[in-house]
């Protein structure tokens, strides 16, 4: 089935932001870190913003005054109309210049520092344990990475910069109509920027109710998306008429709320065109009444008027940018708060396998009991407690859900175990240093992905230092030497998505060479359930019995028939041991769990 809705909905969009306090902005600011090494970029960037912005000051004073020279109220240079043009054309060709380096050194800053966000992020994420990974969902996860990092941006970017002129526009825009008339800024304060905020909220509504018609629109999208996926299912239950009344339904939801959408917004521009051009025509009017009375020039009135459109449509521009800066301060919360996490405690100076110290291979579980993280009230792991003596192999057999995955994921420390210990060489492994331990566990897992690129970056997955001669023995050992070298391009063979698409038992074999080459001296090997074909069977079971020797194995074991070699087997159920013996100990006992799953995969094969 698909997923249910696109996007974030309105409600969530408000969660994600942040009602800007003291708190969340010191923490906003903490994002800020990543600007520093860039700092001279960033001063360079706000001196031309700075520049850009108070050249534009100049562009209402200069038509001012070509007014007032075209009726010779001006003296000295300004009393020039072509000069006075010319200065014009200055101011627009300086704001654009200023413009260009503004938005070139902000670039610079922000795409340098984003990167540095994303990467510190990604390290995190790949560094953070596996119970972190069980808490989130991916798009969770990966929405950090991509939309949070990009509002942070966009912040960064644009929204600063915006904060930046609007408010030196502001300012300087108020410090000025109050030099040419404070009477006329004092009846313009008192009525326009009223207005303004007024189209704000007005604006905003718009906004929530347009984002509604956007999820509804996506909710019918959704039943397109589901019926077609599932059309066969559709059609056998003879569902048709059901589909399309209930694709009508919330189609028509999508109408009334775009409906509703479209009269607030007609309402909007009835309200802008008479409210605000209404308030300009009050400022005119009022100004008009000055120059009659001689107390203000007409270039005076021109200025005026242009600079209170200048002032309003900063005072506009701030309310959009408070709403930009609640995004942005949810958003840098959310990625500190990623950045913040406990990583696990591996070894980060570690740069090859040859440096890591090589274990024995002893392995004892003292009576470990453990539950999930994620669901701590129910207890997977009772007082279980054996051992596997170095090159010693130990096969586990179990109902589906007894615990054999889990037992293995403790050795690999993937979790902490909740009561007792596991001791490797007689050393609980939750003191000892994690890159030691899982470098000296191989695991060839039960469902093999292999990373798009070639075959032969695969095998070398296990040993990124290998030479060439290496990954050949290993992929020869592994009996997938002959498959490999059946492909035209060989080793070079693209596997995934862009490339060829292996088979169950091929992709085994991959996971087998990638083993051999990585040496280790534990190996667990987590037998596939599915059933390969008897041919390709034989090969991997050969491979993997290439891969034992020597090595202390622990087999997950799915098919009995594969395990009847191994020293030791454990019956798991339940989280428990429930019988340990040889395979020919296990097989007499008639009562025994062992034997009855011998007998039922024997009527069952
Ligand atoms: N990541 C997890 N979070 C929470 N519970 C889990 C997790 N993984 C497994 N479990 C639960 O722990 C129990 C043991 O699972 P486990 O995968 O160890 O069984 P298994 O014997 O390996 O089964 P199978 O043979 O089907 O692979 C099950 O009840 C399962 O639902």
């Amino acid at each position: 089935m698909a997923k249910r809705g696109f996007g974030l909905s309105t409600e969530q969009e408000k969660e994600g932001r942040k009602k800007i306090s003291k708190e969340s902005f010191r923490r906003g600011l903490q994002i800020f870190g990543y600007v520093l090494p860039y700092k001279f970029k960033f001063i360079t960037g706000l001196v031309f913003l700075l520049f850009s912005s108070l050249t534009f000051m100049a562009f209402p004073y200069l038509v001012g005054k070509l007014v007032d020279s075209s009726i010779g109220n001006t003296e000295g240079p300004l009393l020039d109309i072509n000069l006075i043009a010319l200065g014009l054309f200055a101011v627009i060709i300086l704001q654009g210049i200023f413009s260009f380096f503004r938005v070139y050194f902000f670039a610079q800053v922000s795409e340098n520092a984003v990167a540095d966000i994303r990467r510190d992020l990604y390290s995190k994420f790949v560094l953070l344990p596996i119970s972190f990974f069980e808490k989130r969902r991916v798009g969770e996860i990966t929405s950090r990475i991509t939309t949070d990092v990009a509002q942070v941006q966009d912040a960064m970017s644009i929204t600063l910069a915006e904060l930046f002129r609007q408010t030196t526009t502001l300012l300087v825009g108020v410090i000025i109509i109050m030099w040419v008339s404070i009477k006329l800024s004092l009846f313009m304060l008192a009525t326009f920027p009223v207005l303004v905020a007024l189209a704000l909220v007005f604006g905003r509504k718009i906004k929530s109710l347009s984002k509604k018609t956007q999820d509804e629109l996506a909710n019918t999208n959704v039943i397109v998306e589901e019926t077609l996926q599932a059309i066969n299912t559709v059609k056998a239950f003879t569902n048709e008429m059901f589909e399309i009344a209930r694709y009508k339904s919330t189609l028509s939801k999508a109408v009334t709320t775009a409906l509703s959408a479209a009269y607030y917004r007609g309402a909007f521009i009835t309200f802008i065109i008479i409210g605000l051009f209404g308030g300009i025509i009050l400022v005119i009017w009022y100004g008009a009444t000055l120059v009659a009375n001689g107390e203000i020039a007409p270039g005076d009135l021109i200025s005026f008027v242009l600079y209170t459109v200048f002032i309003g449509a900063s005072v506009g521009g701030l309310g959009e940018i408070y709403g930009k800066v609640q995004a942005a301060l949810g958003s840098t919360e959310r990625i500190l708060e990623i950045l913040q996490e406990e990583e696990e405690p591996t070894d980060k100076g570690v740069k090859t396998l040859s440096e890591v110290p090589k274990l024995h291979g002893d392995i004892a579980y003292h009576s470990v009991a453990f539950s999930y993280p994620t669901r701590t009230d129910v207890q997977v792991l009772n007082d279980m407690s054996f051992t596997v003596r170095a090159g010693e192999k130990v096969a586990l057999v179990g109902p589906s859900g007894a615990g054999k995955s889990t037992i293995v994921q403790l050795l690999m420390r993937y979790y902490d175990v909740s009561g007792g210990s596991i001791t490797v060489d007689g050393k609980d492994i939750r003191d000892m240093n994690l890159t030691t331990l899982r470098s000296n566990i191989g695991i060839v897992p039960q469902e093999v992905l292999l990373f798009g690129g070639t075959i032969r970056e695969n095998i070398a997955y296990g040993r990124p230092e290998a030479t060439e001669a290496e990954i050949v023995e290993a992929a020869r050992k592994a009996n997938a030497y002959d498959f490999i070298k059946s492909f035209p391009e060989g080793f070079d063979t693209l596997v995934g998505e862009r490339g060829i698409k292996l088979s169950g038992g091929q992709r085994q074999r991959v996971a087998i060479a990638r083993a051999i080459l990585k040496n280790p001296v534990i190996l667990i090997l987590d037998e596939a359930t599915s059933a390969l074909d008897s041919e390709s069977e034989q090969l991997v079971q050969q491979a993997m019995h290439e891969l034992m020797q020597n090595r202390t194995t622990i087999v997950i074991a799915h098919r009995l028939a594969t395990i009847r070699k191994v020293d030791k087997i454990l019956v798991i159920d339940g989280g428990e041991i429930v019988e340990e013996g040889s395979h020919s100990l296990l097989s007499m006992n008639p009562e025994g769990i062992y034997a009855n799953l011998l007998k039922l995969q024997f009527e069952l094969s």
